[in-house]
């Protein structure tokens, strides 16, 4: 049996993140990736220039045509946009028992650029997480959902302890990837029991667009062949360690990570 995945997500016009980053990780997990898109962006490697929402019920549609017929093994969010769609998404995962669930609650970009709105925020946090097996918020999204100013591992270590503390999540993975250099591979783990500093080569590379999404589809994709989810977390960094070291110097700004980097390393060894 091939295991199937789940996103529900937005899709990224240059490649790099969203959708396109997620399917692009699920098969490269050999796991059957399926699709509940959320969203269009007009996005590149320079930024975000537009945004446009789907029904809240063509989400929750697609959601369905996928849980009822395909069945699914593991589920993934990423750019949920707006409160309505949170809350046929929330429906959904209810009605479909859509378990282990991983929650990327994706609010501002690594550029810093703010992906949903204040009310789509309050919405994650109330209603979505407390359905979350882990969610894997960056530094700003650890500072929105702390208060807190998040530069150095300690303040790491207290943001992860406070999000498991005050938001009812079941485990919580911060990312340090837009830290400063020498805690870029760093993220920190807390599931109430054990606190975990996961570490990995840092590679110095300006084309990191797409890291987080990349990191919750390989955690999902993880999760759906049955790993638990420690495992399927070092496991995933791992991945994006490697897809870092092949990433795309393509476009003026940040490129994209390497998805598909044994294929390169091998073509490039045929040159
Ligand atoms: N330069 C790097 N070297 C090694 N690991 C990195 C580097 N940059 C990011 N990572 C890892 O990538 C993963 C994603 O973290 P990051 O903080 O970049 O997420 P993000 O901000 O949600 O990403 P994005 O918004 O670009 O999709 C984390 O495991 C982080 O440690
Ligand atoms: C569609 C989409 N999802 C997530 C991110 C976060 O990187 C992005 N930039 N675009």
């Amino acid at each position: 049996m091939i295991p199937v995945a789940l996103t529900i997500a937005g899709s990224d016009s240059g490649g790099g993140a969203g959708i396109q980053a997620d399917l692009r990780t699920f098969a490269f997990h050999c796991v059957h990736g399926t699709s509940a898109l959320t969203c269009v962006t007009a996005q590149n490697t320079l930024g975000v220039n537009r945004v446009d929402a789907l029904s809240p019920q063509a989400v929750a549609d697609q959601i369905t045509a996928v849980a009822e017929d395909i069945g699914v093994q593991a589920t993934k969010t990423g750019m949920l946009l707006n409160s309505e769609i949170i809350q046929q998404v929330v429906a959904q995962v209810e009605q479909w028992h859509l378990q282990p669930l991983v929650v990327d609650p994706v609010m501002v970009s690594r550029t810093g650029a703010q992906l949903i709105d204040d009310q789509a925020i309050t919405a994650l946090r109330e209603t979505l997480f407390p359905h979350a097996t882990v969610i894997t918020p960056n530094r700003y999204e650890a500072e929105i959902l702390t208060g807190l100013k998040i530069q150095t591992l300690d303040q790491m270590y207290t943001a992860v302890q406070q999000i498991y503390d005050q938001l009812g999540v079941k485990a919580v993975l911060v990312k340090g990837g837009s830290l400063e250099a020498s805690l870029r591979g760093t993220d920190v783990w807390f599931d109430g029991k054990q606190l975990q500093t996961l570490q990995t080569e840092i590679i110095n590379t300006s084309h990191t667009h797409g890291t987080g999404c990349t990191l919750s589809a390989a955690i999902t994709a993880n999760l759906a062949k049955g790993q638990d989810l420690l495992t399927a977390i070092q496991g995933a960094k791992t991945y994006v360690t490697q897809a870092l070291q092949f990433s795309l110097s393509i476009g003026q700004g940040q490129g994209p990570v390497g998805h598909f980097f044994p294929l390169l390393s091998q073509s490039q060894s045929l040159l």
